[in-house]
């Protein structure tokens, strides 16, 4: 590897807890060097400053094993044609990522810490420069797809069927990112749910996120008819190719999305015994239950518990009523593992499971998103303030 990542990562520890920061002043610096960049962004940038500048620095940091996210990089780098980003795009958003880290790292900044962050990032931008320009010319950057079917499932999710203009190959448990015209540049992600029709149609299950630009208009405004931008599938939380393994799945929310799609290609290759736990906020919030219920009448092999409060129940009651049902096993091993739904679901069930003898490498799940350590202390005598918890020594015990 031709840089050290833990000097990256040492850095980057320096300047954590003011990411907010430092996403500022990389998007104030990417955009007065670069102008015609700012096109390429949404108008509206304060829920994009968190998101491009988080993954970037979560892909140099998670740089330790470039061989694991040569894949990941591969598909990001082929995504974002989508943007319409230009090799020489690359050295621009590298030069004021570099600019931010330098300005708030102060004296702590060296000359052995840039070449570090230089060449870490050239490592990842090499790689998405190169998948990209590996693409067939003829290959679209991104599909158009009309709304065919709009139904509102429950007060705040719709599930959207899309027809897409061209031919478009997926895999069972990919998703897709997808933006609207009435929301130029803001692209959201959504699992397919569905396995791939004779149609080409694709079924998307969106929830409104309180003050979310994407997912309000696609729940309040999107109407059939109305066309959608769609970038290229990603994701690797498919069915392991060949298992003969018992499945489980557990889904929180339109985290089902995921889960149906990888239900429906069960279905397809024969079926092989799997357990649904469908998790809910409440009795109301399970919102696909007809096509639930379709499933389970069709397939003898299929089980699907429902988790769900009644109206009125606490998120941890939710919550509670999912492990109680993992719980309801001894053991999980053997099990091909399939987790889906809100940031914090994946890791807390990943661990609950390997308690019941699941086996960590037939677990899978879409990557999940990293937040910054804003708690970090950002000197040392903070760092002494922080310390709540002095180890005083108890002179009368020591006595
Ligand atoms: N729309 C889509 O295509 C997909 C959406 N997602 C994600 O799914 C989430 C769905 O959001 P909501 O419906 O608002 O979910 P939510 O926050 O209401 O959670 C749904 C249920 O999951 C369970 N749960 C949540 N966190 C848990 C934990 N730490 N441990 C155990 N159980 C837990 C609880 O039973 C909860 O009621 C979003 O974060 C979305 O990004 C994931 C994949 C696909």
């Amino acid at each position: 590897m031709p840089f050290d990542p833990a000097v990256v990562r040492a850095s980057f520890a320096v300047v954590e807890r003011r990411a907010d920061h430092l996403a500022k002043y990389f998007y104030a610096h990417l955009f007065a060097h670069n102008p015609g960049v700012r096109a390429h962004f949404p108008a509206e940038m304060s829920e994009q400053r968190d998101r491009l500048f988080a993954a970037l620095t979560q892909l140099v940091l998670r740089l330790e094993s470039p061989e694991q996210l040569t894949g990941y990089l591969r598909a990001l780098g082929r995504d974002h044609r989508k943007f319409q980003a230009a090799p020489e795009h690359y050295p621009a958003v590298g030069a004021s990522l570099i600019a931010a880290v330098r300005h708030f790292s102060g004296h702590y900044w060296t000359p052995e810490i840039e070449k570090a962050w230089t060449e870490a990032y050239t490592v990842i931008s090499q790689a998405m420069t190169d998948a990209a320009a590996a693409v067939p010319a003829d290959a679209p950057a991104w599909w158009e797809a009309e709304v065919t079917v709009r139904h509102r499932a429950a007060s705040d999710v719709v599930v959207l069927t899309l027809a897409p203009d061209r031919r478009y190959p997926f895999t069972a448990g990919q998703y897709l990112s997808l933006c609207s015209p009435r929301q130029p540049q803001v692209w959201r992600p959504y699992s397919i749910a569905n396995a791939p029709r004779p149609d080409g149609t694709l079924e998307l299950h969106v929830r409104r996120v309180p003050g979310g630009l994407l997912s309000t208009a696609l729940v309040n405004d999107v109407m059939p008819g109305e066309r959608l931008r769609i970038g290229p599938p990603l994701g690797d939380a498919v069915l392991a190719a060949g298992s003969v393994r018992p499945l489980l799945a557990v889904a929180g929310g339109t985290g089902w999305a995921q889960i149906k799609a990888l239900v429906e290609q069960l279905a397809r290759d024969g079926g092989r015994p799997a357990t649904v736990f469908l998790a809910a906020r409440d009795d109301t919030d399970h919102y696909d239950l007809p096509a639930v219920r379709e499933l389970v009448a069709r397939h003898a092999w299929l089980g699907v518990l429902l988790a769900a409060p009644a109206v009125g129940g606490h998120r941890e009651e939710a919550v509670q009523l999912l492990r109680d049902g993992l719980h309801g096993r001894d053991s999980w091993a053997g099990h091909d593992v399939h987790l889906s739904g809100p940031p914090d679901l994946a890791p807390a069930i990943a661990e609950l499971l390997l308690g019941l003898h699941a086996e960590p490498e037939l677990i899978r799940h879409d990557p999940v998103p990293v937040t910054f350590n804003r708690a970090r202390p950002l000197t040392s005598s903070e760092w002494f303030l922080d310390q709540r918890d002095v180890a005083w020594i108890n002179r009368t015990e020591l006595g």
